[in-house]
């Protein structure tokens, strides 16, 4: 680790921070760190901080920066009028769900100050993230993590035995603690054995499959974590289950689909820490047995289930690397003890062993991987924008909901039965109306629609589907809307093979040209000019419209051109001949009846006194 601090560049921890602190309900510890009375905050002082330890960190708050104009503490001024307060290290959470709905909301100006400072903003950034279900002590070895990175040059990092676990909130109890995502505000200044300095981030995550939390919401946090993290520890409780590989699989798989294609490795490390392992005598503790239990739980075989297959095919499609680490249990203080604190003295010694192999593992300036995206390194200024970038999708409607395993078979099965419902009534639709039948009544295709339909709902009901009745009367409702529009296309086809239907519109323009040439006739003889014109106008335009209309069916080019004098010539049919001849029509029938009621009563010899013609 580069030290970088000097007179001018300096952590600044003041008596008026001190009694601010106090204020705020943290009091002062004889170790010099501050306690927060909730237990939750305790970390060293910055100044306990860079003395424990030979190796520095940039302290990301706080730091002196000499601006030329305001004096420097070492100018003799009074620590009470310091040009800035000190903000203490501590976690800082960047994404954060909103509490109507599964959303989640970046905080960017937060994330901009942790990672756009000076001495940072250009470093190739290594993100390490700890994901993983709800409870398993994810936050508790970050913390581990932390005292390693502050302490990392010493061989005791990992502390004294009464030295309480401080840093990222952790608890007992059985209710989720740790929400959205959260990176502690240092960012960690690491010298690489090539020379090249880089910029660590830790980040803790909300813990999956939490009561509050919906699928999409575990999802959403772990691709998240995924996506921006150069190893990911996937935290795991006694084994790993099928149900872990199948939940990886579905998070990854939401991660992919938020990003862009490429042909490489979408995500980098993955490491499967295995916690209260408790097989060592089959697979040592460590990363070791972790390495020989992964190969055997991960192996692809020719004779298993096509379905244990994918998911295994799919874990590798997507990490460029994975590992596991196999991790003893803390002892019963530290998952049962409601006062348990963190101090070493009440964790089993097997723990701190593998603790003191896992962390340097991580973290060590050798094993220090940079993230990368697309094949190139990321700075903490790129990291910024791919944050923004990502979480602007999941907000966004493109990416499909992730449901629950019954949801999504559910769905599944309703799906499938619904569409061979649909085919069922397809194809006895087919024989009675296709397209190499001939034109059928719209009554009787109407009668037809109406058995078949039933049929077809009667089918739907008969497949067994998961999900429950008000679940599947939805699919039944949608397959009785597809089966009414379905019957529309059916009964247009049918209407199209009706010859008169087809010839409607060149009739109208022909009924059309010949009025208006009748029209023009008798104007012009009796001498209205005018009048004659304007019907030859007509004329010639309906003429014209009629050769358009020939070209477009003969030729099949501009269609909408066809449509529209399709509609202009049904609208005048029927709007005006329509209702012209059913008068003209009915007025006939009725003469035609009311003449042969005359006829008949005449010649029985009696004469209608009135007859209701109307
Ligand atoms: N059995 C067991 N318990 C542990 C282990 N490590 C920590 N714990 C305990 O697990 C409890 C939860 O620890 P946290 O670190 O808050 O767990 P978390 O996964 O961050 O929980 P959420 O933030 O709610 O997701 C605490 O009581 C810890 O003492 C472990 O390796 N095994
Ligand atoms: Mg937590």
């Amino acid at each position: 680790m580069a030290k970088e601090s000097g007179p001018r560049n300096r952590n600044h921890f003041g008596s008026s921070s001190k009694s601010r602190l106090e204020d705020e309900g943290f009091k002062d510890m004889d170790d010099g760190s501050i306690f927060h009375r909730d237990r939750t905050a305790h970390f060293p002082r910055p100044e306990k901080l860079m003395n424990n330890s030979s190796n520095i960190r940039d302290t990301s708050f706080g730091t002196y920066q000499d601006d030329g104009v305001s004096p420097s503490p070492d100018e003799g001024i009074e620590e009470e009028k310091a040009p800035f307060e000190e903000e203490r290290p501590g976690p800082v959470q960047i994404v954060r769900a909103r509490e109507s709905d599964c959303i989640f909301d970046l905080d960017i100006a937060a994330l901009e100050k942790i990672l756009l400072q000076d001495h940072l903003k250009d470093l190739n950034v290594v993100v390490v993230s700890v994901a993983g279900a709800f409870r398993k002590g994810k936050s508790f070895i970050l913390d581990f993590m932390l005292r390693y990175m502050y302490n990392q040059q010493s061989d005791s990092w990992i502390g004294g035995e009464d030295e309480p676990l401080t840093g990222f909130k952790w608890r007992g109890g059985c209710e989720r603690e740790t929400t959205g995502i959260q990176v502690w505000s240092d960012v960690f200044v690491v010298e690489k054995p090539d020379g090249s300095k880089v910029a660590v981030l830790l980040v803790d995550t909300q813990g999956a499959f939490d009561s509050q939390s919906t699928i999409k919401d575990s999802a959403t946090v772990f691709a998240l974590s995924t996506m921006t993290s150069s190893v990911q520890v996937y935290n795991l409780s006694h084994n790993i289950q099928e149900d872990d590989l199948q939940h990886l699989q579905l998070f990854t798989e939401y991660g992919r689909l938020a990003m862009e294609e490429t042909d490489s490795k979408p995500f980098q490390t993955l490491m499967f820490l295995i916690r209260d392992w408790s097989s060592p005598y089959e697979y040592n503790y460590g990363l070791e047995g972790g390495r020989a239990f992964l190969l055997k739980r991960l192996e692809v075989k020719n004779n298993q289930h096509a379905e244990l297959q994918n998911v295994r095919k799919h874990i590798d499609s997507c990490f460029s690397n994975t590992s596991c680490f196999l991790l003893p249990h803390p002892g019963l203080k530290v998952s049962t003890n409601k006062d348990f604190d963190g101090r070493l003295k009440d964790i089993e010694d097997d723990f701190k062993t593998q603790l003191t192999k896992l962390v340097p593992h991580l973290l060590a300036p050798d094993r220090l991987m940079e993230k990368k995206i697309g094949g190139s390194k990321i700075t903490c200024r790129d990291l910024v924008e791919y944050f923004k970038a990502y979480i602007k999708i999941y907000q966004g409607d493109e990416l499909p909901h992730p449901k629950s395993m019954l949801q999504a078979t559910a769905e599944a099965n309703n799906l499938t039965a619904v569409a061979g419902a649909k085919d069922l009534y397809s194809k006895n639709m087919e024989q009675v109306c296709g397209g190499d039948k001939p034109y059928m009544a719209p009554a009787d295709l109407e009668r037809c629609h109406a058995a078949y339909c039933e049929d077809s709902v009667r089918f739907f009901c008969s497949i067994k589907k998961m999900g429950g009745k008000e679940f599947c009367q939805r699919y039944q409702t949608q397959l009785e809307t597809e089966l009414e529009e379905a019957y529309n296309a059916f009964s247009k086809h049918n209407e199209g093979k009706n010859i008169f239907y087809a010839a409607r519109t060149p009739a109208t323009l022909f009924v059309v040209m010949f009025f208006t040439y009748v029209v023009s006739g008798v104007t012009g003889f009796i001498g209205l000019s005018f009048f004659a014109a304007l019907a030859n106008l007509i004329l010639g335009v309906a003429l014209f419209v009629l050769c358009i209309w020939a070209y477009v069916k003969y030729s099949g080019e501009f269609r909408e051109a066809g449509m529209l004098i399709d509609q202009l010539a049904e609208l005048l049919w029927e709007q005006v001949l329509k209702p012209l001849v059913e008068n003209y029509m009915e007025d006939n029938v009725r003469q035609t009846v009311f003449n042969s009621i005359r006829a008949s009563l005449a010649e029985q010899g009696s004469r209608p006194t009135r007859l209701k013609t109307d």
